[in-house]
């Protein structure tokens, strides 16, 4: 599904994706874990397109096809979705206004008709009440005074409305208390399936016991360093970094 070969990046002058690769098979879901400033956020806004991350080498393709050529909306329409670190609040933006029209402009980009005021409001209705969001809030504008949890159960939700075909989750447990982690993780739980992939980005096993990863990789300097299994998040938390940041 995701491929990723050989990728180097920079923002501004500073090279931070240091000949990066890494590969997602269909169905499964990938942890990456790394200490701070090793560019896992870096990562996934290069993937997802963001301005400002400037591709200088190597290659990334979902399904076969380059993401590197598409815009960030193209990619988005195609099925990548990132739940983001640091969630923006958009002021006089309604929640439930956004996420329509982010819907309504992924089904035109592929060629499907709009989605209709009461099935849109029937599928917020539900995918709220499974995340535990209060429907209220969604008539607020987008994140604006919403607490750290909720700003990221509401990135939750938009991924459940969505429905993507490749998500990255990058520290969607950063600011959650246990409750709204578990839930969050169930509703992450909830879309896993054959057909989709996943990249969760963590600094704590402690999400990888309620999302379990099929693969963990460290991510330093730039780098894949080291790849294993779920026990990989364990010896991590139990030594730290500083064996994988001397190799990088
Ligand atoms: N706009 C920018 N200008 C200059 N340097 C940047 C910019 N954005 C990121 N960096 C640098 O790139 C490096 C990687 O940052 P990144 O946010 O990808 O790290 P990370 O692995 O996600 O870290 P953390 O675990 O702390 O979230 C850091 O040294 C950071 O300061």
């Amino acid at each position: 599904m995701l491929h990723i070969e050989n990728l180097r990046a920079n923002v501004g002058d500073k090279e931070i994706i240091k000949g990066l690769t890494l590969d997602v098979p269909a169905g499964e879901v990938h942890a990456i874990m790394g200490p701070n400033g090793a560019g896992k956020s870096t990562l996934s806004y290069v993937l997802t397109g963001r301005e400002g991350y400037e591709v200088t080498g190597g290659s990334a393709s979902l399904n076969g096809e380059d993401l590197l050529a598409l815009e960030a909306n193209e990619r988005a329409a195609k099925g990548l979705f990132l739940s983001f670190q640091y969630p923006l609040e958009i002021p006089g933006v309604p929640a439930l206004t956004f996420i329509r029209a982010a819907l309504n402009a992924q089904r035109k980009a592929r060629g499907e008709g709009e989605i209709s005021a009461p099935e849109f409001l029937k599928l917020a209705r539900a995918k709220a009440g499974e995340l535990k969001i209060d429907f209220e809030m969604l008539k607020r504008p987008l994140n604006v005074g919403f607490s750290g949890g909720e700003k990221k159960r509401m990135e939750i939700l938009q991924m459940a409305m969505l429905s993507p075909r490749f998500l990255i989750l990058d520290e969607t447990d950063s600011g959650l208390d246990i409750d709204a982690l578990k839930i969050v993780a169930e509703g992450v739980n909830a879309v896993r399936s054959p057909e989709r992939s996943m990249l969760v980005i963590t600094h704590y096993q402690r999400l990888l016991d309620y999302i379990k990863p099929d693969r963990v990789h460290v991510l330093a300097a730039g780098r894949i360093v080291a790849s294993g299994g779920p026990e990989l998040a364990l010896q991590l938390e139990a030594e730290g970094y500083d064996k994988f940041a001397r190799a990088a």
